[in-house]
């Protein structure tokens, strides 16, 4: 079977824990792989401690009417590029934990704290699994790949904002409040994906990728585990999109049902403003999603198509490479008796047909049982070799050569004269008489006899000629070999 040409795109890194990684690598590099992730969970930390003192988390924006305030969190940026280079437990280990210190430290009830922890290691594992189900390049270099990351980040950004709702519950803020810090949640996980993240993997991938191939076995994306991660890609992007649509249609009424309570008719206005806005930014947003989805079904549909040709391919090459080796003899790589009798058959027929003549040689090695016994296998076979040859030299065409048997051949010659056939076996006879074959010990002569026989319409059939060129053949041994005698 021929290997499949698998094209990089299709190769990825296999999946390493850090665990595993531990026992794969030198001393010197797991000091500075995990050197530098216990560095980088240390400012996490420390980053974290900052946006929460300083309160990062609240720069203004005008996003659908709504003046969000984005939410800043170093932390989750650094534990998407682990994750990202590396594998989701790379970065979901550090997120979870600098999310559960920070959490605890701003006041947070443990057992709050150890779900809302959750929130960026599940967005994060949205992106991660985006890119192993369409194995797309890192580096962002193409649009295909740019696009792909934009989606995911998206989608990732609303599975991570989950945290918002937690932590607006934990906080005892009013329901008709969540809609400006939830946007502002996810908006800001998205933006700092596409504006630092983005550019930092794009900068980084190349010199991460050589690091991985050098370290990791690359292995072909499995079609089966592909569909699969595919279709659960598509079911999360698509509950995203449900959980944004929902999310914010609902927080969007429930801000103006919380105006139209406080019966202020400006400020009614002004929600009901808001909440058209957000409906218009929810339509757009869908229809991005829609033709997102499009896009990666257009993926799918070409990479499917692709692996199956490639397969195609390949077996149809590795079905003509056995059928060749079907026909032929291994030793000579002449046709074989089996496919020989084929072609008999049909210059016979055709013989039959048209009338025009068509001549069979019949020739076999003399005393060859003498050459193996004193010569060994090897020689023999060289022997046999030279044979074939010598036999391929004189072709024309469309004449065929076959191994008929152990030191036995067969040549087919349509279109041709007796005198001619006839001819053509004296000048084997002698070319070979005068060819000195070369084994370790001696240059060996050997001798040919042939019996030449042409197809007659009296004839019965093809054995009936083939009988011919063999009786010629026995004739010309009993006669004392080295000799052509025809039929006849
Ligand atoms: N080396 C080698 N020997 C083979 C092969 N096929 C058959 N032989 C040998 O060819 C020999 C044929 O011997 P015989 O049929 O007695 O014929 P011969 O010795 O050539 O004698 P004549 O045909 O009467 O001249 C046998 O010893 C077979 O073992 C092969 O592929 N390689």
């Amino acid at each position: 079977m021929l290997p499949l040409a698998t094209p990089d795109a299709l190769l990825r890194p296999a999946i390493m824990t850090p665990w595993q990684l531990w026992h794969m690598i030198s001393r010197r590099e797991r000091c500075i792989l995990f050197g530098g992730w216990l560095f980088s969970l240390l400012l996490s930390l420390g980053l974290g401690v900052l946006s929460v003192a300083d309160n990062w988390s609240g720069m203004p924006l005008q996003f659908g009417g709504v003046t969000v305030y984005i939410t800043v969190y170093p932390a989750l940026l650094i534990s998407l590029w682990w994750s990202l280079c590396l594998g989701w437990w790379w970065g979901a280990v550090q997120g979870y934990l600098t999310t559960l210190a920070l959490a605890l430290y701003a006041g947070m009830v443990w057992q709050w704290a150890a779900l809302f922890a959750f929130a960026d290691p599940l967005g994060v594992a949205v992106m991660v699994l985006g890119f192993r189900a369409l194995p797309m390049l890192r580096g962002l270099r193409s649009m295909d790949s740019v696009l792909h990351f934009v989606q995911l980040s998206f989608v990732g950004s609303i599975f991570s904002s989950s945290g918002a709702l937690i932590w607006t519950y934990c906080n005892n803020q009013p329901f008709s409040e969540l809609l400006p810090i939830w946007q502002g949640w996810w908006l800001g996980f998205f933006l700092q994906n596409l504006f630092l993240v983005g550019p930092v993997l794009s900068q980084s991938w190349p010199a991460t990728d050589r690091w991985l191939s050098r370290h990791l076995a690359l292995q072909p994306a499995g079609e089966a585990e592909s569909r699969h991660l595919i279709v659960l890609l598509l079911v999360l992007v698509s509950v995203g999109a449900l959980v944004y649509g929902y999310l914010s249609l609902s927080l969007g009424s429930s801000l103006l049902l919380g105006q139209l309570q406080h019966g202020l008719p400006p400020q009614i206005h002004h929600a009901a403003m808001v909440m058209t806005q957000t409906g218009w930014v929810f339509f757009w947003v869908f229809a991005l999603l829609v033709l997102f989805n499009a896009f990666f079904a257009y993926r799918l549909f070409l990479h499917w198509q692709g692996r199956n040709q490639q397969l195609l391919d390949a077996l149809q090459q590795s079905n003509a490479h056995l059928a060749q080796l079907v026909r032929l003899d291994g030793l000579t790589g002449l046709l074989n008796r089996r496919s020989g009798d084929e072609v008999l058959q049909q210059e016979w027929l055709r013989s039959q047909r048209s009338g025009q003549q068509a001549v069979l040689i019949m020739l076999d090695i003399d005393h060859f049982k003498q050459v193996n016994d004193e010569y060994g296998h090897d020689v023999g076979d060289q022997v046999i070799v030279q044979v074939a040859m010598l036999l391929q030299e004189h072709l024309r065409l469309h004449d065929t050569a076959i191994r008929y048997g152990g030191e036995e051949f067969l040549l087919v010659l349509p279109d041709s004269t007796l005198e001619n056939a006839t001819l053509l076996a004296e000048t084997l006879r002698q070319q070979m008489a005068a060819r000195l074959v070369h084994a370790s010990q001696a240059d060996i002569m050997v001798t040919l006899s042939l019996g030449v026989a042409s197809a007659s319409l009296l004839m019965a059939d093809k054995a009936a000629w083939l009988k011919q060129a063999d009786m010629a053949l026995y004739q010309a041994k009993r006669a004392g070999r080295n000799r052509v005698v025809v039929a006849g």
